[in-house]
């Protein structure tokens, strides 16, 4: 092995450990060179953004889609290699949230900080980001199965929270790398939840492939354990299948009651969903359909 191919092999064992084949094409390598220099950084920056005390001038630039390529879709039935708690309270958040809780801290424990908004499925973080600063003493979780697309989200936030360092934003948000359809209640805690956002779910087509969707009755029932009464379920999509789909699953569930249109229309949280996913911009830029439904988690059975 030349001295190149062994500077080569060694930078692959980085990119091969965030999930990636590499393969021979000169566009994979700029991407995976990319991606590794972002990762260096971040390590770099850890510290320094997460503790606070930034006095570098050198700021971190918002990281580049292009770079975070990955296939649209992943399949919620594979086996990922993913990481997960065994229950709540084994959860580190600290290292999601250092500015906002301490090492160690018991999540668990009634009165701590705790995630109480997730994103699921967040795609490239867009929502994230407009519910950092619309919620700013609120700790909000996106979800992401794709592991490019959940390594962008981070290295967006940590730009951010980079950037704007001064003034402590961007501390709430953060992003897992997880499969929301599997592995929920190892997260968080019965009733620990107040707002779930599903925007513009993988539609999932096929008639036989509609045990994919993220909603059913099912996952319904475990979203019910999960927000506390009175949290909401915001759904969008763009497409009018699904969104039946979903109303005809939630509106079932004696557990969620579908909220009225003058509701959507007063609520911050709906705009920003319409406006500010990167699904809602681009089919926004394709003149599509946005089909919105909320629902309210009932103290009780109705
Ligand atoms: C069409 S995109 C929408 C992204 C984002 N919500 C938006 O509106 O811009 C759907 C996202 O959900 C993710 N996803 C699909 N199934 C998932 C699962 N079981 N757990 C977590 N994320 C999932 C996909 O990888 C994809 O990024």
């Amino acid at each position: 092995m030349t001295d190149d191919q062994t500077s080569q092999s060694a930078q692959l064992g980085t990119v091969e450990s965030r999930g990636l084949t590499p393969g021979p094409t000169s566009n994979k390598r700029k991407r995976a060179d990319y991606r590794q220099s972002q990762q260096q950084k971040r390590q770099e920056l850890k510290t320094v953004v997460f503790e606070g005390n930034d006095d570098s001038q050198d700021k971190i630039k918002l990281p580049k889609k292009k770079y975070y390529r990955q296939r649209a879709h992943s399949n919620p039935f594979s086996d990922h290699l993913l990481e997960y708690p065994i229950g709540p309270s084994h959860m580190d958040w600290h290292k999601l949230y250092p500015a906002l809780i301490p090492p160690e801290a018991e999540t668990s424990i009634d009165g701590a900080k705790q995630v109480e908004i997730v994103d699921i499925g967040c795609g490239f973080g867009g929502l994230l980001v407009s519910l950092s600063t619309e919620f700013p003493d609120k700790l909000i979780l996106g979800m992401e199965i794709r592991v490019q697309v959940s390594h962008y989200v981070e290295d967006r936030i940590i730009a951010l929270r980079q950037q704007h360092a001064p003034e402590g934003k961007y501390n709430n948000i953060a992003v897992l790398r997880a499969n929301a359809m599997k592995f929920l209640p190892n997260f968080f805690k019965k009733g620990q939840l107040s707002k779930m956002f599903f925007c513009f779910p993988d539609p999932h087509f096929k008639i036989r492939k509609h045990k994919a969707r993220i909603v059913t009755s099912t996952l319904a029932s475990e979203y019910a354990y999960l927000l506390r009464p009175g949290g909401i379920i915001y759904t969008i999509t763009d497409v009018l299948d699904l969104h039946q789909w979903m109303v005809r699953h939630l509106e079932a569930h004696a557990l969620f009651r579908r909220l009225p249109k003058e509701w959507e229309d007063e609520d911050p949280c709906v705009k920003i969903m319409r406006k500010d996913t990167e699904e809602g911009k681009k089919v926004e830029r394709n003149n599509g359909d946005k089909w919105v439904a909320c629902f309210v988690r009932l103290d009780h059975p109705e």
